[in-house]
């Protein structure tokens, strides 16, 4: 049920453009803590769009964090405030202990950044590539070499060490920007949806390598995804839509909230049926036609199966198929931001005029 959309929307519309309100500190001990974020950009005619608006974030050491969001929902410009690369409006975040706000480059210095599109020198090595990179965060040589030898043994990639990266295949390449992130030892890495355009069999290499980090260094993983089988290997997903936090927790947590079973009944007329079925259910179960028959939300559905069947048979209606099955990730997307993951979203819609003396940046975004 997309209940909270039209709520999502009139919190969006009426958001506060005033000075930023106080907000406690970010939670200590945590790989990252954020309270109160705030991201605004202008809008077209003196409008303001809020990218993240009031988020509240804590992620564990050692987690692997799921941030999952429709186009535009803002997970870009979460990783960009959080690795120091744009300035907040209002509110604090700390990352790997350091203050986004005060200590930017440590921050810069204890992330890894896999962006969306590749960074990559295609015309130069492997080895060459991590090089620069080595270079760039004051690496000596006999490190940096103990380091690429390091994270190109875990990425399977020390017999390309020197191939030019146009010569790698995509997961490859995709493996090589992951260890190239890994070289300076970052204590939390973000990943920018590191998976997609990649084939089934690449993808899965991809997670079994950051688990493997994950294990044996213990960093902490900030992932964007659209694919919801790989958010749901993650210990805990964040859904973001229109800049907030609409729902966190673990995977099975979070489709427990849902709590009804999708209940689908084919049958031999399904207009009829759904009257039928519509009768026989709770009021508040509101039965919908589908595709595949007649569906609808019920607790415990695989229990009123046979009660549906039998008010349907009794009115000369045959059963062609029923099913009950739990909430999905998608079901959970769906109850969240009333839409799909799958489906394309239309562009954010600007929050009202810019009240006089105050102000969005521009011109830092990711
Ligand atoms: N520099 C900018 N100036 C103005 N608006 C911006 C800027 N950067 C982002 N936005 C807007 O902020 C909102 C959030 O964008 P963001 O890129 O963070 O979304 P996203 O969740 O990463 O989307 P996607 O899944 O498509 O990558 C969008 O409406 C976007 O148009």
């Amino acid at each position: 049920m997309p209940t909270r959309r039209a709520d999502n929307l009139a919190r969006t519309a009426t958001a506060p453009t005033g000075p930023p309100a106080a907000h406690p500190p970010p939670g200590p001990g945590y790989a990252i803590s954020t309270r109160g974020l705030v991201k605004s950009y202008p809008g077209p005619d003196g409008t303001v769009i809020h990218a993240v608006h009031g988020l509240d974030l804590d992620v564990r050491r050692g987690e692997t964090f799921a941030f999952l969001g429709p186009n535009g929902a803002g997970k870009s410009t979460t990783i960009a405030l959080l690795c120091a690369l744009a300035r907040p409006t209002a509110g604090r975040a700390t990352v790997a202990g350091a203050d986004v706000l005060t200590q930017p480059h440590q921050v810069r210095r204890q992330v890894g950044i896999l962006f969306q599109h590749s960074a990559l020198d295609p015309d130069l090595t492997v080895a060459q590539n991590l090089h620069i990179h080595a270079r760039l965060y004051g690496m000596s040589g006999r490190y940096a070499r103990q380091r690429a030898m390091s994270v190109l043994e875990t990425a399977g990639l020390t017999d390309r060490r020197r191939s030019p990266v146009r010569t790698l295949s995509g997961g490859m390449r995709r493996r090589l920007e992951i260890a190239r992130q890994l070289l300076h030892s970052p204590g939390v890495l973000f990943l920018d949806e590191p998976t997609t355009g990649l084939d089934p069999h690449a993808r899965a290499q991809i997670w079994e390598h950051l688990h493997d980090q994950r294990a044996r260094h213990g960093s902490t993983l900030f992932v964007t995804t659209h694919y919801l089988d790989e958010a749901e290997n993650c210990g805990r997903i964040g859904i973001i839509d229109h800049g907030r936090l609409v729902a966190q927790g673990s995977p099975h947590a979070l489709k427990a909230a849902i709590g009804d079973d999708r209940v689908v009944l084919r049958t031999s007329d399904d207009t009829a049926a759904r009257r039928i079925v519509g009768r026989a259910v709770p009021p508040d179960c509101p039965v919908t036609a589908t595709v595949d028959g007649i569906s609808l939300r019920l607790p415990d559905g695989s229990s009123w199966i046979p009660r549906l069947c039998a008010a349907l048979e009794g009115h000369g209606i045959a059963v062609h198929a029923a099913s009950a099955t739990p909430p999905t990730l998608d079901d959970v997307f769906f109850h969240h931001t009333g839409r799909s993951i799958h489906t394309p979203h239309t562009d954010r819609r600007p929050t009202a005029p810019t009240p006089p003396g105050t102000t969005a940046e521009s011109g830092d975004g990711p």
